[in-house]
Protein backbone atom coordinates (compact mmCIF):
# COMPACT_ATOMS: atom_id res chain seq x y z
CA UNK A 1 0.00 0.00 0.00
CA UNK A 2 0.82 3.46 -0.82
CA UNK A 3 2.34 5.12 2.57
CA UNK A 4 2.41 8.59 3.38
CA UNK A 5 4.92 10.00 5.85
CA UNK A 6 3.70 13.05 7.76
CA UNK A 7 5.97 15.91 8.63
CA UNK A 8 5.61 16.34 12.28
CA UNK A 9 4.47 13.98 15.57
CA UNK A 10 3.35 15.40 18.29
CA UNK A 11 3.32 13.70 21.31
CA UNK A 12 0.86 13.59 24.11
CA UNK A 13 2.40 12.64 27.76
CA UNK A 14 5.50 12.49 26.52
CA UNK A 15 7.19 13.07 30.29
CA UNK A 16 5.04 9.62 31.55
CA UNK A 17 6.10 6.11 31.98
CA UNK A 18 4.98 4.64 28.64
CA UNK A 19 6.97 7.40 26.74
CA UNK A 20 10.08 7.31 28.87
CA UNK A 21 10.38 3.20 28.43
CA UNK A 22 9.08 2.56 25.03
CA UNK A 23 8.22 5.79 22.96
CA UNK A 24 11.40 8.11 22.73
CA UNK A 25 13.38 5.11 22.51
CA UNK A 26 11.56 3.65 19.89
CA UNK A 27 11.38 7.13 18.03
CA UNK A 28 15.45 7.13 18.77
CA UNK A 29 15.71 3.24 17.09
CA UNK A 30 13.76 4.99 14.26
CA UNK A 31 16.06 7.76 13.88
CA UNK A 32 19.03 5.64 14.23
CA UNK A 33 18.01 3.40 10.98
CA UNK A 34 17.42 6.56 9.57
CA UNK A 35 13.62 5.47 8.88
CA UNK A 36 12.11 8.44 9.85
CA UNK A 37 11.08 11.04 7.30
CA UNK A 38 13.75 13.94 7.23
CA UNK A 39 13.25 16.82 9.04
CA UNK A 40 10.30 15.05 10.94
CA UNK A 41 9.68 17.34 14.06
CA UNK A 42 8.54 15.64 17.55
CA UNK A 43 7.08 18.01 19.68
CA UNK A 44 6.65 16.62 23.17
CA UNK A 45 3.66 18.20 25.57
CA UNK A 46 2.58 17.27 29.10
CA UNK A 47 1.69 20.04 31.92
CA UNK A 48 5.53 20.07 33.37
CA UNK A 49 6.89 23.60 32.48
CA UNK A 50 9.48 22.12 30.57
CA UNK A 51 11.38 24.58 27.48
CA UNK A 52 12.47 22.79 24.74
CA UNK A 53 16.02 22.01 26.10
CA UNK A 54 14.93 20.70 29.21
CA UNK A 55 12.72 18.21 27.36
CA UNK A 56 15.73 17.20 25.55
CA UNK A 57 17.47 16.89 28.35
CA UNK A 58 14.22 14.59 29.85
CA UNK A 59 14.66 12.50 27.01
CA UNK A 60 18.20 12.14 26.99
CA UNK A 61 17.62 10.71 30.84
CA UNK A 62 15.08 8.36 29.80
CA UNK A 63 17.06 6.64 26.77
CA UNK A 64 20.30 7.04 28.95
CA UNK A 65 18.08 4.39 31.00
CA UNK A 66 16.22 2.46 28.92
CA UNK A 67 18.07 1.65 25.42
CA UNK A 68 20.56 -0.81 25.26
CA UNK A 69 24.30 -0.35 25.34
CA UNK A 70 24.77 -1.32 22.20
CA UNK A 71 22.05 1.23 20.57
CA UNK A 72 23.95 3.92 22.13
CA UNK A 73 25.76 5.94 19.37
CA UNK A 74 26.52 9.94 20.05
CA UNK A 75 26.15 11.25 16.86
CA UNK A 76 22.76 9.63 16.21
CA UNK A 77 21.47 10.67 19.94
CA UNK A 78 21.93 14.28 19.42
CA UNK A 79 20.92 14.34 15.60
CA UNK A 80 17.51 12.65 17.56
CA UNK A 81 17.75 15.57 19.79
CA UNK A 82 17.80 17.90 17.81
CA UNK A 83 13.90 16.49 16.07
CA UNK A 84 12.41 17.62 19.91
CA UNK A 85 11.10 20.52 21.16
CA UNK A 86 8.06 20.52 24.14
CA UNK A 87 4.93 22.97 24.86
CA UNK A 88 3.36 22.69 27.96
CA UNK A 89 0.03 21.65 27.76
CA UNK A 90 -2.93 20.83 30.19
CA UNK A 91 -5.39 18.72 28.22
CA UNK A 92 -8.28 19.70 30.66
CA UNK A 93 -7.59 23.31 30.03
CA UNK A 94 -9.07 24.71 26.49
CA UNK A 95 -6.63 27.93 26.61
CA UNK A 96 -3.81 25.29 26.11
CA UNK A 97 -4.69 24.64 21.93
CA UNK A 98 -4.03 28.31 20.64
CA UNK A 99 0.04 27.91 22.29
CA UNK A 100 0.25 24.40 21.04
CA UNK A 101 -1.42 24.94 17.87
CA UNK A 102 1.37 27.70 17.22
CA UNK A 103 4.29 26.27 18.39
CA UNK A 104 3.07 23.08 15.68
CA UNK A 105 2.96 25.57 12.97
CA UNK A 106 1.96 24.37 9.70
CA UNK A 107 0.15 20.95 9.49
CA UNK A 108 0.02 20.62 5.24
CA UNK A 109 2.93 18.59 5.58
CA UNK A 110 0.96 15.75 7.37
CA UNK A 111 0.84 15.72 11.58
CA UNK A 112 0.37 12.65 13.43
CA UNK A 113 -0.60 12.63 17.06
CA UNK A 114 -0.13 10.22 19.68
CA UNK A 115 -2.46 10.64 22.79
CA UNK A 116 -0.45 8.85 25.56
CA UNK A 117 -2.71 9.86 27.88
CA UNK A 118 -5.28 8.72 30.53
CA UNK A 119 -8.47 7.92 28.22
CA UNK A 120 -10.34 10.57 30.26
CA UNK A 121 -8.25 13.05 28.45
CA UNK A 122 -8.66 12.08 24.81
CA UNK A 123 -12.52 14.23 24.78
CA UNK A 124 -10.65 17.42 25.22
CA UNK A 125 -8.28 16.64 23.52
CA UNK A 126 -9.38 15.56 20.18
CA UNK A 127 -12.33 19.01 21.03
CA UNK A 128 -9.26 21.71 21.67
CA UNK A 129 -7.52 20.23 19.09
CA UNK A 130 -10.40 20.75 16.30
CA UNK A 131 -10.83 24.10 17.26
CA UNK A 132 -7.35 25.59 17.03
CA UNK A 133 -7.26 23.37 12.94
CA UNK A 134 -5.02 20.31 14.10
CA UNK A 135 -7.53 18.10 12.92
CA UNK A 136 -7.85 18.43 9.68
CA UNK A 137 -7.65 15.90 6.88
CA UNK A 138 -3.20 16.18 7.13
CA UNK A 139 -3.80 14.89 10.95
CA UNK A 140 -4.10 11.19 12.25
CA UNK A 141 -4.14 10.04 15.54
CA UNK A 142 -2.89 7.36 17.79
CA UNK A 143 -4.46 5.86 21.09
CA UNK A 144 -3.38 4.32 23.83
CA UNK A 145 -5.14 1.40 25.49
CA UNK A 146 -7.29 0.93 27.72
CA UNK A 147 -10.11 2.27 24.63
CA UNK A 148 -12.67 2.02 27.50
CA UNK A 149 -13.65 -0.99 29.94
CA UNK A 150 -16.61 -2.00 28.47
CA UNK A 151 -18.90 -1.77 25.65
CA UNK A 152 -21.15 1.32 26.55
CA UNK A 153 -17.61 3.51 27.97
CA UNK A 154 -15.73 2.30 24.66
CA UNK A 155 -18.27 3.38 22.36
CA UNK A 156 -18.43 6.66 24.63
CA UNK A 157 -14.57 7.06 23.42
CA UNK A 158 -15.16 5.93 19.89
CA UNK A 159 -17.98 8.42 19.04
CA UNK A 160 -15.78 11.01 20.75
CA UNK A 161 -12.99 11.18 18.77
CA UNK A 162 -15.17 10.25 15.52
CA UNK A 163 -16.81 13.29 15.89
CA UNK A 164 -13.73 14.80 14.99
CA UNK A 165 -11.85 11.84 13.42
CA UNK A 166 -12.98 9.98 10.52
CA UNK A 167 -11.87 5.67 11.31
CA UNK A 168 -8.94 6.12 8.45
CA UNK A 169 -7.46 8.59 10.30
CA UNK A 170 -7.83 6.73 13.63
CA UNK A 171 -4.98 4.58 14.93
CA UNK A 172 -6.08 2.38 17.61
CA UNK A 173 -2.68 0.88 19.52
CA UNK A 174 -2.67 -3.07 20.73
CA UNK A 175 0.82 -3.27 21.16
CA UNK A 176 1.24 -7.02 20.75
CA UNK A 177 0.22 -6.50 17.05
CA UNK A 178 3.55 -4.96 16.66
CA UNK A 179 5.38 -7.70 18.31
CA UNK A 180 7.65 -9.48 15.67
CA UNK A 181 6.60 -12.72 16.45
CA UNK A 182 2.88 -11.82 16.45
CA UNK A 183 3.20 -11.08 12.51
CA UNK A 184 5.09 -14.17 12.15
CA UNK A 185 1.76 -15.92 13.02
CA UNK A 186 1.00 -14.19 9.89
CA UNK A 187 3.72 -15.21 7.79
CA UNK A 188 3.91 -18.58 9.67
CA UNK A 189 -0.18 -19.17 8.26
CA UNK A 190 -0.27 -17.54 4.87
CA UNK A 191 3.50 -18.00 4.19
CA UNK A 192 3.83 -21.74 3.83
CA UNK A 193 1.47 -24.12 2.10
CA UNK A 194 1.72 -27.08 4.84
CA UNK A 195 -0.56 -25.85 7.79
CA UNK A 196 -3.66 -24.84 5.80
CA UNK A 197 -5.02 -28.27 5.15
CA UNK A 198 -5.01 -28.93 8.57
CA UNK A 199 -5.19 -25.68 10.33
CA UNK A 200 -9.23 -26.04 10.94
CA UNK A 201 -11.67 -28.47 13.15
CA UNK A 202 -10.79 -31.61 11.23
CA UNK A 203 -6.47 -31.31 11.91
CA UNK A 204 -6.82 -29.52 15.50
CA UNK A 205 -8.07 -30.52 18.34
CA UNK A 206 -7.49 -27.15 21.01
CA UNK A 207 -5.45 -23.99 21.03
CA UNK A 208 -3.70 -23.01 24.17
CA UNK A 209 -2.95 -19.05 24.83
CA UNK A 210 -0.74 -18.04 27.49
CA UNK A 211 0.73 -15.37 28.47
CA UNK A 212 1.95 -15.71 32.21
CA UNK A 213 4.10 -12.75 33.74
CA UNK A 214 6.29 -12.77 36.99
CA UNK A 215 5.68 -9.40 37.92
CA UNK A 216 2.57 -8.04 39.89
CA UNK A 217 1.04 -4.28 40.46
CA UNK A 218 4.15 -2.63 39.37
CA UNK A 219 3.12 1.22 39.78
CA UNK A 220 -0.12 0.83 38.45
CA UNK A 221 -2.36 0.31 41.38
CA UNK A 222 -4.89 3.19 40.02
CA UNK A 223 -5.47 1.83 36.48
CA UNK A 224 -5.17 -2.03 37.43
CA UNK A 225 -7.51 -2.74 40.17
CA UNK A 226 -9.89 -0.99 38.16
CA UNK A 227 -9.37 -3.36 35.61
CA UNK A 228 -8.28 -6.78 35.62
CA UNK A 229 -6.85 -9.45 34.16
CA UNK A 230 -9.86 -9.79 31.71
CA UNK A 231 -10.11 -6.06 30.33
CA UNK A 232 -6.19 -5.54 30.87
CA UNK A 233 -4.94 -8.39 28.67
CA UNK A 234 -7.71 -10.76 26.84
CA UNK A 235 -10.38 -7.81 25.93
CA UNK A 236 -7.22 -6.79 24.02
CA UNK A 237 -3.95 -8.91 23.12
CA UNK A 238 -5.01 -12.19 23.87
CA UNK A 239 -8.03 -11.95 21.81
CA UNK A 240 -6.09 -10.23 18.67
CA UNK A 241 -3.63 -13.62 19.08
CA UNK A 242 -7.13 -15.81 18.62
CA UNK A 243 -7.80 -13.82 15.85
CA UNK A 244 -4.59 -13.97 13.79
CA UNK A 245 -4.69 -17.52 14.85
CA UNK A 246 -8.32 -18.36 13.90
CA UNK A 247 -8.81 -15.85 10.67
CA UNK A 248 -9.38 -16.73 7.22
CA UNK A 249 -7.28 -15.90 4.71
CA UNK A 250 -7.16 -12.29 3.70
CA UNK A 251 -6.81 -11.88 -0.18
CA UNK A 252 -4.23 -9.41 0.76
CA UNK A 253 -1.60 -7.80 3.12
CA UNK A 254 -3.88 -4.46 3.71
CA UNK A 255 -5.56 -2.83 6.43
CA UNK A 256 -9.01 -3.94 4.97
CA UNK A 257 -8.44 -6.87 4.19
CA UNK A 258 -6.45 -8.19 7.57
CA UNK A 259 -8.70 -6.16 9.13
CA UNK A 260 -12.21 -7.99 8.00
CA UNK A 261 -11.00 -11.07 9.07
CA UNK A 262 -10.18 -10.71 12.19
CA UNK A 263 -13.43 -8.73 13.40
CA UNK A 264 -15.08 -12.06 11.43
CA UNK A 265 -13.52 -13.94 14.05
CA UNK A 266 -14.47 -11.54 16.84
CA UNK A 267 -17.73 -11.44 15.76
CA UNK A 268 -18.41 -15.38 15.87
CA UNK A 269 -16.28 -15.65 19.34
CA UNK A 270 -19.70 -17.19 21.17
CA UNK A 271 -20.39 -15.78 24.03
CA UNK A 272 -20.76 -17.24 27.46
CA UNK A 273 -24.19 -17.34 28.58
CA UNK A 274 -24.31 -16.42 32.22
CA UNK A 275 -25.06 -20.23 33.39
CA UNK A 276 -22.09 -21.44 31.40
CA UNK A 277 -19.36 -18.54 32.94
CA UNK A 278 -18.44 -20.83 36.01
CA UNK A 279 -18.05 -23.89 34.21
CA UNK A 280 -16.22 -22.21 31.07
CA UNK A 281 -13.77 -19.13 33.09
CA UNK A 282 -11.57 -19.41 36.41
CA UNK A 283 -10.20 -16.44 38.20
CA UNK A 284 -7.39 -15.40 40.64
CA UNK A 285 -5.86 -13.46 42.36
CA UNK A 286 -2.38 -13.70 44.21
CA UNK A 287 -1.29 -14.23 47.07
CA UNK A 288 2.22 -14.02 48.93
CA UNK A 289 4.70 -16.93 47.86
CA UNK A 290 7.77 -16.54 45.51
CA UNK A 291 8.41 -15.71 42.23
CA UNK A 292 11.88 -17.19 40.75
CA UNK A 293 13.23 -17.69 44.13
CA UNK A 294 11.90 -13.72 45.29
CA UNK A 295 9.34 -13.98 48.43
CA UNK A 296 6.58 -11.43 47.06
CA UNK A 297 3.49 -10.12 48.67
CA UNK A 298 -0.23 -10.76 47.95
CA UNK A 299 -2.15 -8.58 45.95
CA UNK A 300 -3.93 -7.25 48.14
CA UNK A 301 -0.98 -6.56 50.46
CA UNK A 302 0.96 -4.34 47.12
CA UNK A 303 -2.34 -3.02 46.96
CA UNK A 304 -2.72 -1.77 50.55
CA UNK A 305 -6.10 -2.74 50.89
CA UNK A 306 -8.88 -6.03 50.26
CA UNK A 307 -9.63 -6.35 46.54
CA UNK A 308 -11.36 -8.79 44.28
CA UNK A 309 -9.77 -7.74 41.29
CA UNK A 310 -8.88 -10.93 39.51
CA UNK A 311 -4.95 -11.32 38.61
CA UNK A 312 -5.46 -14.55 36.62
CA UNK A 313 -7.89 -15.63 34.21
CA UNK A 314 -8.55 -18.42 32.22
CA UNK A 315 -11.30 -18.79 29.79
CA UNK A 316 -12.38 -21.81 27.51
CA UNK A 317 -13.66 -19.99 24.19
CA UNK A 318 -14.81 -21.63 20.97
CA UNK A 319 -15.36 -19.38 17.38
CA UNK A 320 -18.64 -20.73 16.04
CA UNK A 321 -17.98 -20.93 12.12
CA UNK A 322 -17.28 -23.90 10.02
CA UNK A 323 -13.54 -23.33 10.49
CA UNK A 324 -13.19 -24.04 14.14
CA UNK A 325 -17.15 -25.92 15.23
CA UNK A 326 -16.20 -28.12 18.33
CA UNK A 327 -12.66 -26.51 18.80
CA UNK A 328 -11.62 -25.06 22.30
CA UNK A 329 -9.46 -22.23 22.44
CA UNK A 330 -8.06 -22.20 26.35
CA UNK A 331 -6.63 -18.58 26.72
CA UNK A 332 -5.17 -18.01 30.32
CA UNK A 333 -3.08 -15.21 31.51
CA UNK A 334 -1.88 -13.97 35.35
CA UNK A 335 0.62 -11.66 37.02
CA UNK A 336 2.94 -13.42 39.33
CA UNK A 337 3.07 -16.51 37.50
CA UNK A 338 6.41 -18.74 37.61
CA UNK A 339 8.19 -17.68 34.27
CA UNK A 340 7.61 -14.48 31.75
CA UNK A 341 5.97 -17.01 28.76
CA UNK A 342 3.45 -15.70 25.87
CA UNK A 343 3.08 -18.84 23.54
CA UNK A 344 0.33 -20.42 21.34
CA UNK A 345 0.00 -24.22 21.52
CA UNK A 346 -1.88 -25.86 18.76
CA UNK A 347 -2.71 -29.31 19.23
CA UNK A 348 -3.75 -31.47 15.88
CA UNK A 349 -6.05 -34.26 16.09
CA UNK A 350 -4.22 -37.99 17.44
CA UNK A 351 -3.96 -39.99 14.14
CA UNK A 352 -7.11 -42.02 12.85
CA UNK A 353 -5.61 -45.49 13.81
CA UNK A 354 -2.01 -46.40 14.88
CA UNK A 355 -0.38 -49.50 13.78
CA UNK A 356 1.76 -49.46 16.53
CA UNK A 357 -0.39 -50.31 19.43
CA UNK A 358 1.21 -52.81 21.62
CA UNK A 359 4.06 -52.54 19.73
CA UNK A 360 5.98 -48.99 20.64
CA UNK A 361 4.35 -47.50 23.39
CA UNK A 362 1.65 -44.43 23.30
CA UNK A 363 1.25 -41.75 19.95
CA UNK A 364 1.43 -38.24 21.34
CA UNK A 365 -0.54 -35.85 19.36
CA UNK A 366 1.41 -33.60 17.06
CA UNK A 367 1.87 -30.23 18.68
CA UNK A 368 2.70 -26.62 17.19
CA UNK A 369 4.37 -24.41 19.84
CA UNK A 370 4.82 -20.56 19.44
CA UNK A 371 6.54 -18.94 21.66
CA UNK A 372 6.28 -15.39 21.24
CA UNK A 373 8.83 -14.63 24.20
CA UNK A 374 10.72 -13.88 25.68
CA UNK A 375 12.52 -16.53 23.57
CA UNK A 376 10.99 -16.60 19.84
CA UNK A 377 10.55 -19.89 18.02
CA UNK A 378 8.26 -22.30 16.21
CA UNK A 379 8.45 -25.98 17.25
CA UNK A 380 6.73 -28.55 15.59
CA UNK A 381 6.42 -32.05 18.53
CA UNK A 382 6.51 -34.59 16.24
CA UNK A 383 7.03 -38.53 16.89
CA UNK A 384 10.14 -40.15 15.81
CA UNK A 385 11.78 -43.62 16.16
CA UNK A 386 14.36 -43.96 19.05
CA UNK A 387 17.38 -45.56 17.17
CA UNK A 388 17.71 -48.87 18.61
CA UNK A 389 17.21 -52.85 17.46
CA UNK A 390 14.13 -53.67 19.71
CA UNK A 391 12.62 -57.47 18.28
CA UNK A 392 8.92 -56.48 19.46
CA UNK A 393 8.31 -53.02 17.72
CA UNK A 394 9.50 -49.84 17.77
CA UNK A 395 10.07 -47.41 20.78
CA UNK A 396 8.62 -43.94 19.75
CA UNK A 397 8.96 -40.78 21.37
CA UNK A 398 8.05 -37.11 20.77
CA UNK A 399 10.99 -34.82 19.63
CA UNK A 400 11.23 -31.11 18.91
CA UNK A 401 11.60 -29.68 15.12
CA UNK A 402 12.77 -26.56 16.33
CA UNK A 403 13.18 -23.13 14.41
CA UNK A 404 14.84 -20.65 16.87
CA UNK A 405 14.10 -17.17 15.39
CA UNK A 406 16.38 -15.93 17.98
CA UNK A 407 19.12 -18.18 16.14
CA UNK A 408 18.08 -17.56 12.38
CA UNK A 409 17.88 -14.10 12.41
CA UNK A 410 20.92 -13.34 15.41
CA UNK A 411 22.32 -10.97 13.10
CA UNK A 412 18.95 -9.28 12.88
CA UNK A 413 17.99 -6.00 15.72
CA UNK A 414 14.96 -7.24 17.93
CA UNK A 415 12.92 -4.21 17.59
CA UNK A 416 10.12 -2.21 20.06
CA UNK A 417 6.88 -3.25 19.11
CA UNK A 418 6.66 0.38 19.26
CA UNK A 419 8.93 0.78 16.57
CA UNK A 420 6.87 -0.50 14.22
CA UNK A 421 3.39 0.79 15.31
CA UNK A 422 5.12 4.41 15.63
CA UNK A 423 6.66 3.81 11.92
CA UNK A 424 3.14 2.93 10.63
CA UNK A 425 1.58 5.97 12.55
CA UNK A 426 4.02 8.16 10.68
CA UNK A 427 3.77 6.74 7.42
CA UNK A 428 0.04 6.02 7.68
CA UNK A 429 -0.42 2.10 7.48
CA UNK A 430 -3.24 0.99 9.64
CA UNK A 431 -2.77 -2.86 9.01
CA UNK A 432 -1.23 -3.37 12.85
CA UNK A 433 -3.83 -0.92 13.99
CA UNK A 434 -7.34 -2.42 15.91
CA UNK A 435 -10.22 -0.88 14.12
CA UNK A 436 -13.56 0.39 15.86
CA UNK A 437 -15.92 -2.66 15.20
CA UNK A 438 -12.71 -5.12 16.24
CA UNK A 439 -12.69 -3.16 19.64
CA UNK A 440 -16.34 -3.28 20.20
CA UNK A 441 -16.87 -7.00 19.42
CA UNK A 442 -14.23 -8.05 21.41
CA UNK A 443 -15.67 -6.02 24.41
CA UNK A 444 -19.06 -7.47 23.60
CA UNK A 445 -17.41 -10.64 24.42
CA UNK A 446 -15.90 -9.95 27.69
CA UNK A 447 -18.89 -8.00 28.86
CA UNK A 448 -20.43 -11.45 28.58
CA UNK A 449 -18.11 -13.00 31.13
CA UNK A 450 -17.82 -9.97 33.58
CA UNK A 451 -21.50 -10.08 33.69
CA UNK A 452 -21.59 -14.00 34.06
CA UNK A 453 -19.54 -13.59 37.03
CA UNK A 454 -21.88 -11.02 38.32
CA UNK A 455 -24.65 -12.74 37.97
CA UNK A 456 -22.97 -16.29 39.86
CA UNK A 457 -21.00 -14.08 42.84
CA UNK A 458 -17.66 -15.47 41.49
CA UNK A 459 -14.60 -14.18 43.27
CA UNK A 460 -11.46 -15.09 42.34
CA UNK A 461 -9.94 -17.71 43.84
CA UNK A 462 -6.31 -17.32 45.50
CA UNK A 463 -3.64 -18.51 44.10
CA UNK A 464 0.73 -18.49 45.67
CA UNK A 465 2.25 -16.33 43.53
CA UNK A 466 4.92 -18.33 41.49
CA UNK A 467 2.49 -21.00 40.43
CA UNK A 468 -0.10 -21.48 37.43
CA UNK A 469 -2.98 -20.16 38.94
CA UNK A 470 -5.81 -21.60 41.15
CA UNK A 471 -5.96 -25.28 40.32
CA UNK A 472 -9.62 -25.09 38.52
CA UNK A 473 -7.61 -23.74 35.92
CA UNK A 474 -5.95 -26.97 35.81
CA UNK A 475 -9.14 -28.23 35.87
CA UNK A 476 -10.88 -26.32 33.26
CA UNK A 477 -8.88 -28.00 30.62
CA UNK A 478 -8.26 -31.21 32.06
CA UNK A 479 -12.48 -31.87 32.01
CA UNK A 480 -11.94 -31.68 28.84
CA UNK A 481 -8.70 -34.46 28.33
CA UNK A 482 -6.66 -31.23 27.52
CA UNK A 483 -3.60 -30.34 29.93
CA UNK A 484 -2.01 -27.02 29.27
CA UNK A 485 1.39 -27.05 27.64
CA UNK A 486 3.79 -26.41 30.45
CA UNK A 487 7.10 -27.46 29.78
N1 LIG B 1 3.04 2.64 31.08
C1 LIG B 1 2.73 1.56 30.37
O1 LIG B 1 3.47 0.58 30.30
C2 LIG B 1 1.45 1.53 29.61
C3 LIG B 1 0.61 2.60 29.58
N2 LIG B 1 -0.53 2.54 28.83
C4 LIG B 1 -1.44 3.69 28.78
O2 LIG B 1 -0.77 4.79 28.22
C5 LIG B 1 -1.23 6.01 28.82
C6 LIG B 1 -0.05 6.73 29.46
O3 LIG B 1 0.48 5.87 30.43
P1 LIG B 1 1.74 6.26 31.33
O4 LIG B 1 2.79 6.89 30.52
O5 LIG B 1 2.08 5.03 32.08
O6 LIG B 1 1.11 7.32 32.34
P2 LIG B 1 1.88 8.36 33.26
O7 LIG B 1 0.93 8.70 34.34
O8 LIG B 1 3.23 7.89 33.60
O9 LIG B 1 2.05 9.62 32.28
C7 LIG B 1 0.98 10.40 31.89
C8 LIG B 1 1.48 11.51 31.01
O10 LIG B 1 0.39 12.36 30.69
C9 LIG B 1 0.68 13.70 31.16
N3 LIG B 1 -0.56 14.30 31.63
C10 LIG B 1 -1.30 13.94 32.71
N4 LIG B 1 -2.36 14.75 32.83
C11 LIG B 1 -2.31 15.63 31.81
C12 LIG B 1 -3.11 16.72 31.41
N5 LIG B 1 -4.21 17.08 32.08
N6 LIG B 1 -2.76 17.40 30.31
C13 LIG B 1 -1.65 17.06 29.61
N7 LIG B 1 -0.84 16.03 29.93
C14 LIG B 1 -1.16 15.33 31.03
C15 LIG B 1 1.70 13.49 32.27
O11 LIG B 1 2.51 14.60 32.50
P3 LIG B 1 2.10 15.75 33.56
O12 LIG B 1 1.60 15.07 34.79
O13 LIG B 1 3.35 16.54 33.72
O14 LIG B 1 1.03 16.52 32.87
C16 LIG B 1 2.53 12.38 31.65
O15 LIG B 1 3.39 12.90 30.67
C17 LIG B 1 -2.30 5.59 29.85
O16 LIG B 1 -3.57 5.64 29.25
C18 LIG B 1 -1.92 4.13 30.14
O17 LIG B 1 -3.02 3.39 30.59
C19 LIG B 1 -0.82 1.46 28.07
C20 LIG B 1 -0.01 0.36 28.05
C21 LIG B 1 1.16 0.27 28.86
O1 LIG C 1 -0.87 -3.97 27.94
C1 LIG C 1 -0.31 -4.55 28.85
O2 LIG C 1 0.69 -5.40 28.55
C2 LIG C 1 1.68 -5.73 29.51
C3 LIG C 1 2.39 -6.97 28.99
O3 LIG C 1 3.03 -6.64 27.78
P1 LIG C 1 4.31 -7.45 27.31
O4 LIG C 1 4.66 -6.81 26.02
O5 LIG C 1 5.35 -7.26 28.39
O6 LIG C 1 3.90 -8.87 27.19
C4 LIG C 1 1.07 -6.00 30.87
O7 LIG C 1 2.10 -6.14 31.83
C5 LIG C 1 0.20 -4.85 31.26
O8 LIG C 1 -0.46 -5.14 32.48
C6 LIG C 1 -0.83 -4.55 30.21
O9 LIG C 1 -1.50 -3.33 30.51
Amino acid sequence: MERNPVGKLLLFGATGDLARRMLLPSLYGLHADGLLPDGLTITGSARGDLDDDGFRAEAKKALDEFLPADRKDEAALSGFLKRLQFQPVDLSDENTFAPLAEKIGDVSGGLAIFLSTAPSLFEPAVKGLEKVGLAGPTVRIGLEKPLGYDLASSREINDTVAAVFPEERIFRIDHYLGKETVQNILALRFGNSFFEPVWNARGIDNVQITVSETVGLEDRAGYYDGAGALRDMVTNHMLQLVALIAMEPPARFTPTDVRDEKAKVFRSLRQIPPEEVPHCTVTGQYVGGAVKGEIVKGYDEELGRDSTTETFVAIKAHVDNWRWQGVPFYLRTGKRMPVRRSEIAIQFKPVPHSMFAGRGGLLQPNTLVIRLQPEEYIELLVMAKEPGLDRDGVRLREVPLKLSLDAEFAGTRRRIAYERLLLDLIEGDQTLFVRRDEVEAQWIWTDAIRAGWAANGMKPKHYPAGTWGPSAAIALTERDGVTWQDD
